[in-house]
């Protein structure tokens, strides 16, 4: 669907200090088109506001530039807490650090938003109308002559309200947007080279919508992938609380190397692990063998226990390492009270055992027990 025009149009405004919810034109009327607005990162869409649930360019334009949040928000007496605080806020003049998206679903209403020149622009949107304004824009919000607006809010990932009140130059949102579409050309926003595949999928949606094509710092600062929340608040109207957060990624699992230098190193994961599950096995032996037979340590291996040994070793050698090859962390078997931590600790207490057996052994000359 296009025909912009019909939902958002934008215009110069005057000086005067009258009503805000007048139009505020100059005299004459000075509009500004769709494309200028588009060139200093106002992107605009007409959408189909009776169809919301169904409307597969929406979806289109969620999924390209990330946008998993969405939610209500009913801007009059009777449906926005603190509604004429709200009211004054919005039209203080501020900017936010990440994209402020709205698609009117009913009513209409001015976001003002300053140019590269730094002069006002009114845009009056109404049901159909969906902006982006970029992050950094200097910009404020009122209600016009109608008095009433219902508007989806969209964000990328979890939403962030706040309005930093003019002065806030010194973000980096601000100095970004300068640099991006103040400090550079007007309508000359080359697209450097490197960006050009982020920015392939988005500039197919932007041509399907009828939009100009624009720089790649017109794409979401924040996009998360692979987090699609779906959120109604029709009445919630607050600026500066974050909804409640859901759906958090999870931070990514460490890595494990199974690089065999890194597997096999001092401080790696097998050889302590190892040793401690054969000193573990060891020593139960031992002390089971001294029982039974009478034998010492020494005497055990000469008794023909030394192929048991080394098989024993071998065997529990590639038990150990196969898992730790395959990049299985041990951590990761940990559970409850057989921790991997809990391993650790008896093989060196089982190490220090058995070498203690050995030593003892050796210093009175026989079995220990
Ligand atoms: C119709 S949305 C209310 C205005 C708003 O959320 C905002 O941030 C204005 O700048
Ligand atoms: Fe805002
Ligand atoms: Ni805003």
């Amino acid at each position: 669907m296009d025909g912009r025009e019909a939902v958002i149009e934008a215009w110069y405004m005057d000086d005067s200090d009258e009503d805000q919810r007048l139009p505020h034109h100059r005299e004459p009327k000075e509009f500004v088109s769709l494309d200028q607005l588009a060139e200093f990162g106002v992107l605009s869409w007409r959408l189909d506001a009776d169809d919301v649930d169904n409307d597969e360019e929406l979806k289109k334009i969620r999924k390209d530039r990330g946008y998993s949040y969405m939610d209500l928000i009913e801007v009059c007496p009777e449906k926005l807490p603190n509604y004429e605080d709200k009211i004054k806020s919005f039209f203080e003049e501020h900017l936010h650090t990440d994209e402020e998206i709205r698609y009117c679903l009913g009513g209409s209403g001015y976001f003002d938003v300053r140019n590269q020149s730094d002069r006002w622009i009114r845009v009056a949107v109404k049901k159909g109308g969906m902006i982006v304004l970029p992050a950094g824009i200097y910009h404020r919000f009122t209600l016009d002559a109608n008095n009433y607006i219902k508007a989806m809010r969209l964000f990328v990932g979890e939403p962030v309200w706040t309005p930093y009140n003019r002065p806030h130059d010194h973000l980096p949102a601000r100095k970004e947007y300068v640099e991006t579409f103040v400090n550079k050309e007007a309508g000359s926003h080359a697209i450097e080279a490197p960006r050009m595949a982020t920015l392939a999928p988005f500039q197919s949606s932007l041509l399907a919508s009828h939009v100009p094509r624009v720089s790649s710092s017109c794409l979401p600062r924040r996009q998360r992938a692979g987090l699609m929340v779906v959120r109604c608040q029709a009445e919630d109207g607050s600026q500066e609380q974050p909804a409640p957060p859901q759906a958090t990624p999870q931070p990514p699992k460490p890595k494990v190397s199974t690089k065999f230098s890194d597997v096999l190193a001092f401080s790696g994961p097998a050889p302590e692990r190892i040793n401690g599950r054969l000193a573990m096995v060891g020593f139960v032996s031992a002390m089971g063998v001294e029982l039974a037979r009478g034998d010492d340590v020494v005497a055990q291996l000469m008794n023909g226990g030394l192929p048991w040994f080394v098989g024993t070793t071998v065997l529990l050698s590639i038990a150990s390492l196969v898992p730790l090859f395959k990049g299985v962390s041990v951590q990761s078997m940990s559970d409850g009270l057989m921790t991997s931590d809990a391993e650790l600790w008896n093989g060196r207490f089982a190490m220090l055992g058995l070498v203690a057996l050995v030593f003892t052994e050796f210093v009175t000359g026989g079995p220990l027990v």
